[in-house]
């Protein structure tokens, strides 16, 4: 059984990793975290940009967003973590899965989240090259810049270690110059899909995994016991002061002896 310590006992280049009894004590304190990442950008800005994954996050991410009466969601700025080159609509859409989630229960304007254009689904490179330069067209200002710089991303762990549309082994973990990559083979379907980048991701003021369900134990004690292992989620490293952060139900660490530290009240970020 590991130990929990007090935020915040750890070297600014660890990750800090945040474990609750529940999901839906885990998907409250999200929200909490999420909001106070939003208090903070918007203090030195007019939006506040995130990046969202799919997979098992939407709904952990939806569950205890939906319903707050105190979010300027008119100063929110969507973006995809990843996205699956498939219609909008499709079952496997990454945006479909955070519209039915979130987006359709709270007034973000349609315009500030940014989807793929699928009007070149037949060519993922047109895709990423698209969705490059949406990210372009938010995040450079008068002067230029190597990678954008994200007030939050949320990322998902699969059961191989993958985030984004980074999988282990993959050609794409080298890429580090581009700020949005496509394949054609991911191994888990669909096989055609954008991801955003290694330099983007560490360039974040912040980067929170989440994972929950005892279908994640296994990966969970690679991922934070074994880093040396290189599996892509392992990867993120994002550079100081951001911070890299993880915040998993007690099923999904069932193996995990990492130290935890305590979720005290976000407003601290
Ligand atoms: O394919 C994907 O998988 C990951 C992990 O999904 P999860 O269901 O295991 O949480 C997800 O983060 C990513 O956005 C998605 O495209």
């Amino acid at each position: 059984m590991s130990s929990e310590a007090p935020a915040p006992s750890k070297k600014a280049t660890e990750p800090i990793l945040y474990g609750f009894p529940s999901t839906d004590d885990l998907s409250q304190a999200l929200a909490n975290f999420v909001l106070a990442a939003q208090d903070e950008a918007l203090k030195k800005q007019a939006t506040f940009k995130i990046a969202i994954s799919g997979g098992s996050l939407p709904k952990v991410l939806g569950k205890n967003l939906i319903g707050r009466s105190d979010v300027p969601w008119n100063k929110w700025e969507v973006f995809f973590a990843d996205e699956r080159v498939v219609p909008l609509d499709h079952e496997e859409s990454n945006f479909r899965l955070n519209d039915e989630n979130l987006f359709t229960h709270v007034p973000i304007p349609r315009q500030n989240i940014h989807v793929i254009d699928t009007s070149k689904l037949d060519d993922p490179e047109a895709v990423a090259d698209d969705y490059e330069k949406q990210l372009v067209a938010s995040f450079v200002g008068s002067s230029s810049i190597a990678f954008p710089r994200f007030d939050l991303v949320l990322l998902g762990i699969g059961p191989d270690g993958h985030t984004c549309s980074l999988f282990p082994g993959h050609p794409l973990l080298n890429e580090m110059d581009g700020w949005v990559a496509w394949l054609d083979d991911s191994p888990k379907p669909p096989p055609t899909r954008i991801t955003l980048t290694y330099p983007v991701l560490n360039h974040a003021h912040r980067v929170a995994f989440v994972s929950s369900g005892e279908s994640k134990q296994e990966i969970m004690e690679k991922v934070l016991d074994h880093p040396e292992e290189g599996l892509p989620a392992s990867r993120v490293k994002v550079i100081s002061p951001g911070r890299v952060y993880f915040f998993s139900d007690e099923a999904a660490l069932g193996r995990v002896k990492y130290e935890r530290t305590k979720f005290e009240d976000s407003s601290k970020l």
